[in-house]
């Protein structure tokens, strides 16, 4: 890596929705930080608090709690006001999207959304220079006769156009943080490994710190410097790729990366059972308990923390020692996993 100036320090962070008369807990005490010019991966099934987590670094969350430190290059930005904020998004720091359709105005014309976000940020340049611009990103982002798509709609364009589009918008002003929460989910497989290399080539050229956001684990392989994994609002294992992937610790990960088909594998284990609902999540000892139901209870930490294993690779909870996947043949059909 070449620069390792830290971009972001997430400590202690706690963000909880309301739900009736309570509180919970979408992300539950995460600590992580980002360099710059480094991808780290969230990796995590549905409803393990990714987003969540996202949210609240970009401070969109309107009515959930949130405790903890968020350090954007020193600066606490859980603390600042609205306005300096909004200063941040979509200059210092942006997001894309899963679903473009929903992020883009459906009545704006493409080059006016574009043009926004540089009307709010460079409010110097000229409408001359800013139509350049938009133009420019357009054909950075790889779209075709960018003057036509200009003027054209978002229901005008394919999928693979609007995830272009909404790309451009969150590089507009060259951010130094990018999220991309699940930012090819919704494209087809040729149009994905586009759009993945479009992120990689704006980490090459802006030294960008990105957060990659998904649940496919080939993209996490091919892109992340990191994978932090998450599973019921807590960091689980957190590790450099190579590691995390030859290596990988904590009970959750194993099952995740053996339910991936690999070549000659004639058999995938997979995780029976899901993330339970936010205000179903266990909370005491350890949240993966329930799901490795064969590995002997006793082995769970009360109070599972990170445990720093080898440098830069933490797993929590030390049931990952005694974690094996249980023998169909032997066990019948009754395992959480098979
Ligand atoms: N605004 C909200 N109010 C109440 N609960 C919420 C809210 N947003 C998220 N949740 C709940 O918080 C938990 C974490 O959701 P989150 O969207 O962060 O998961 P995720 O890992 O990003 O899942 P996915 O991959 O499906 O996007 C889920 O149980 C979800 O239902």
């Amino acid at each position: 890596m070449r620069n390792k100036e830290k971009l972001l320090d997430i400590s202690h962070l706690k963000t909880s929705f309301r739900i009736g008369d309570d509180y919970y807990a979408a992300v539950d005490d995460v600590s992580l930080a980002l360099n710059k010019n480094e991808v780290l991966g969230i990796v995590g099934e549905s409803g393990s608090g990714k987003s969540a987590l996202a949210f609240s670094i970009m401070g969109l969350h309107t009515r959930a709690k949130i405790e903890g430190n968020i350090q954007f290059k020193g600066q606490d930005i859980t603390d600042i006001s609205p306005g300096v904020l909004n200063k941040l998004r979509g200059n210092d720091m942006a997001m894309i999207f899963q679903d473009p359709l929903t992020a883009l105005n459906p009545l704006m014309e493409i080059g006016d959304q574009i043009a926004e976000t540089l009307i709010l940020h460079r409010p110097e340049m000229t409408q001359r220079q800013r139509k350049d611009r938009v133009i420019e990103l357009l054909n950075l982002v790889g779209i075709p006769r960018p003057e036509h798509v200009f003027q054209q709609f978002p229901h005008e364009l394919s999928g693979g156009m609007r995830q272009r589009v909404m790309i451009s918008i969150a590089i507009a002003n060259k951010p130094e943080l990018l999220i991309a929460d699940e930012p090819t989910t919704a494209l087809d497989v040729t149009i994905q490994a586009q759009i993945l290399d479009l992120i990689r080539e704006l980490k090459e050229d802006m030294h960008a710190g990105i957060i990659l956001i998904t649940h496919d684990l080939g993209v996490v392989a091919e892109m992340a410097d990191r994978v932090a994994v998450m599973y019921a609002g807590q960091v689980v294992e957190i590790a450099d790729a190579y590691t995390l992937f030859e290596k990988p610790l904590h009970p959750y990960t194993r099952s995740l990366l053996n339910s991936v088909p690999t070549e000659g594998q004639d058999k995938l284990h997979v995780i029976q059972g899901i993330v339970p609902s936010l205000k179903n999540l266990p909370r005491e000892g350890c949240r993966f308990a329930a799901r490795i139901p064969w590995v002997d209870q006793s082995v769970h930490e009360d109070r599972p923390e990170l445990h720093e294993v080898s440098p830069g690779h933490f797993v929590r909870c030390t049931c990952y020692k005694h974690f094996y996947f249980p023998d169909e043949s032997k066990e019948g059909q009754s395992h959480g996993i098979s």
